[in-house]
């Protein structure tokens, strides 16, 4: 069976390499102009609050998603120590959510009758059909990855230097876009990147496939949160 290869002739990593490769759309997920709006000070408040209902609950649905993750690192992972970054990632979902309830009776935002948007349900229809068992471990851990990057690389620019974040907005970008979490997007993306310097050529594709399907519902995220549909 052919090996994918870890990456370019440069040496960098596979994960960095398709970042270059797909950099137009990598930007378009990471420098949504929802966040550029966030990070100038002008964002719609209306937006940032359906953004705000609609996420609560797609990290509902992020749970299971991750808890499938974590079953494929106990039986597919040779790292003891994948399961560890995976579980401290699903431990801090139960504090996230308990966030997302504190936040939204800030903003009046009713978590419970909020119905979920077409986009939305579309994301989390993908995330259900990642979680099945076919699903390989370096598939899932790879969007896994690219989940908890985009909204890591987006906060964090929210919160650099220049930037004019509303004040009342400055705890959401921290949320993401803190030290803390780039560290562990970081860790995470280590696993990939190991997973996918041993995989079959077949799987890092299907790897990169997932990747890019990931970039694009993560822009329908954040157009839905605009008030495109
Ligand atoms: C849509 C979306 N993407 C990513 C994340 C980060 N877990 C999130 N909360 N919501």
């Amino acid at each position: 069976m052919e090996r994918g290869g870890n990456g370019d002739a440069n040496g960098k990593s596979t994960t960095a390499t398709w970042t270059n490769l797909h950099r137009p759309i990598y930007e378009r997920a990471t420098r949504h102009p929802f966040i550029l709006a966030i990070r100038e000070g002008t964002v719609d408040i209306a937006a940032f609050k359906r953004w705000l209902g609609q996420d609560y609950i797609f990290v509902r649905d992020f749970v299971p998603f991750l808890a499938s993750v974590l079953l494929k690192a106990c039986k597919q992972s040779d790292e003891p120590s994948d399961m560890e970054v995976i579980l401290g990632g699903l431990a801090s979902l139960s504090d996230e959510l308990s966030w997302f309830k504190s936040e939204a009776s800030k903003w009046d935002v009713h978590l419970y009758t909020t119905a979920p948007q077409k986009a939305n349900l579309e994301y989390c229809r993908f995330l259900q059909s990642l979680a099945s068992p076919e699903v390989s471990y370096i598939v899932a851990v790879t969007a896994f990855w690219a989940i908890e990057t985009v909204y890591q690389e987006s906060f964090a620019l929210c919160l650099e230097s220049g930037s004019e974040t509303p004040a009342e907005l400055i705890d959401t970008c921290r949320r993401w876009g803190n030290a803390g979490f780039g560290q562990y997007c970081q860790s995470i993306q280590r696993i990939a990147d190991r997973c996918l310097e041993k995989a079959p050529s077949d799987e890092v594709k299907k790897a990169e496939e997932v990747f890019l399907s990931v970039l694009s519902y993560e822009i329908n995220f954040w157009n839905m949160s605009c008030g495109e549909s």
